[in-house]
């Protein structure tokens, strides 16, 4: 689980960090194709939507990239999902289930409401505030920290979580799917958030999209157009 490098300020978008950060996560991808070049990579170093891509250009160059074992940690986006769904119909959250497809910032960050278990309860003025506080949740916790950071203990909770689901793959375990941002042919976007199943060699299965509304497939539309881009600036940069 990489985790170096440097988090954003009140006001900085996740981007504004990629010039730092890109260096960190290919020097790290680097080391890990050296020692470990068989390992289950999990990026959590922002902006995950583009350095997710610097670290499978760095492992190319290395000759150990298998998109299998490469992910974008984005559990943190289907925590808070299942956090303020909870919180609206009055369930806890381990009773909320939702997939959070396209990537980690702003409004590619895509909740599925329509998949929700148990279905969602509410309009769709309702849902329209319910994805905006999602998909500013991050904002929201860098703007309380004022200066001193990002969320650190939400993200502790969400990369435990996402890493025993990983773990329990490795052991032949079944668990349920968890969404990460991984090389996929789900949509246009060379990386995409889907839910997935883990094996003993990384993904055992991408379940791809789930069933979409109208509403839910133009917001897909609009994160890959960003997402594309994303991927692109962690491919350019490391061609430099
Ligand atoms: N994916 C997510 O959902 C999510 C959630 C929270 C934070 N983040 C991101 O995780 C990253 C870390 O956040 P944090 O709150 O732990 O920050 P932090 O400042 O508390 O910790 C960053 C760590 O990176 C280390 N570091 C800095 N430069 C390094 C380098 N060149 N080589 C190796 N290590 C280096 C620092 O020593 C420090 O220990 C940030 O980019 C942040 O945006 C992502
Ligand atoms: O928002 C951030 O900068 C950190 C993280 O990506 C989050 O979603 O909390």
């Amino acid at each position: 689980m990489i985790t170096a490098g440097m988090p954003r300020k009140p006001g900085q978008t996740r981007d504004f960090l990629f010039d730092t950060n890109a260096p960190i996560v290919a020097r790290v991808a680097c080391m890990v194709a050296k020692r470990a070049p068989k390992a289950l990579v999990g990026i959590i170093t922002n902006p995950v939507n583009a350095v997710v891509a610097v670290a499978a250009e760095a492992m190319k160059k290395a000759g150990c990239y298998d998109p299998k074992r490469l992910f974008g940690v984005t559990t943190l986006d289907v925590v808070r999902a299942e956090k303020f769904i909870g919180e609206h119909m009055n369930i806890h959250p381990y009773d909320v289930r939702i997939p959070v497809v396209g990537g980690h910032a702003g409004t590619t960050i895509v909740p599925i409401f329509s998949q929700c278990q148990p279905p969602f309860e509410g309009d769709e003025k309702c849902i329209a505030s319910i994805v905006k506080r999602i998909q500013t949740g991050g904002d929201e916790v860098v703007k309380a920290k004022a200066g001193k950071g990002s969320a650190t203990l939400s993200m502790a909770y969400a990369a435990a979580r996402f890493t025993n689901a990983l773990m329990r793959g490795l052991k032949g375990k079944a668990c349920a799917p968890e969404c990460a941002y991984v090389q996929s042919d789900a949509t246009d976007a060379p990386f995409f958030s889907t839910p997935l199943s883990f094996g003993k060699d990384g993904i055992k299965k991408n379940h791809g999209l789930p069933e979409m509304n109208e509403s839910e497939k133009k917001q897909v539309k609009v994160a890959v157009d960003a997402l594309k881009k994303s991927a692109a600036k962690g491919v350019e940069y490391m061609k430099k």
